[in-house]
């Protein structure tokens, strides 16, 4: 999902598992660009989502237009969350849309064939299924775990990600509670990509230190 950086591969050739960061809901751009930089020089990361809730416009454009550069100049993609038309207006690389998020075949249209669009399925294959045929660039599936970021309505199991895998080449989005610790068994399931927050963003040893732990148990798995 890089925005140029071709897919890393792992030992046997096949493109493998990669990190998609998303940013704590509130956060101050400034010192923020520097915990990103920090995070995004410490090893292979694919993308970066923009998910800040209950901010103003003004604020959540400041915030694109500081943190975008960050992550576009090292070639990792910035998606932006919620908003499609904001994503467009402001040069993200494309936006990410929850079920509720609006109609997902006039964001398809607005972001055109260069920005992605990645649609939340929970833990739905039929919505899965809808996602693909709306021109979704990839599925999010969740939450696999507990987590301390959102209140997670839905639940899913390693095997959502398995049955994706065989049925589609569209990429998949594992979310959720992910750790180092626990992410082998999505790893081995077939996730394309892990998306999380608080794995990195509070790590006790910060960021840098989260996603290299994440990064080592994505080839360890
Ligand atoms: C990669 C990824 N997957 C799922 C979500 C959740 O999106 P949504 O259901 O719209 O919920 P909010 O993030 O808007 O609270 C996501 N943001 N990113
Ligand atoms: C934003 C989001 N969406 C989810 C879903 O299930 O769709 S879970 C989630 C929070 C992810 O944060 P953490 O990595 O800290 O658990
Ligand atoms: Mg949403």
């Amino acid at each position: 999902m890089a925005a140029s950086a071709p897919a890393e591969t792992g030992g046997g050739g096949e493109p493998r598992c990669r990190l998609y960061l998303v940013t704590p809901p509130a956060l101050e751009p400034a010192a923020f660009a520097e915990q990103l930089a920090r995070a995004l020089d410490a090893g292979d990361v694919a993308a970066v989502q923009l998910r800040l809730k209950d901010v103003e416009e003004s604020a959540l454009k400041r915030a694109i237009d500081v943190l975008r550069p960050v992550a576009q100049s090292r070639d990792v993609a910035f998606l932006l969350n919620d908003r499609a038309d904001l994503a467009v207006q402001h040069g993200c690389d494309g936006a990410h849309l929850g079920q509720t998020d609006g109609d997902h075949a006039k964001a398809r249209k607005l972001l055109g064939p260069e920005r992605m669009l990645g649609i939340t399925c929970h833990a739905s294959r039929h919505l899965a299924m809808e996602a693909g045929e709306v021109g979704a660039d990839y599925v999010a599936f969740g939450a696999f775990f507990p987590t301390a970021t959102k209140v997670a309505e839905h639940r899913a199991e390693p095997e959502i990600l398995e049955w994706w895998a065989e049925m589609f080449e569209l990429p998949s989005v594992a979310i959720g509670g992910i750790t180092a610790e626990n992410c082998a068994p999505l790893v081995r399931a077939g996730a394309d990509f892990l998306a999380v927050v608080g794995a990195v963003w509070n790590h006790p040893e910060g960021p840098a230190a989260g996603v290299r732990a994440l990064n080592d148990a994505i080839a360890a798995a």
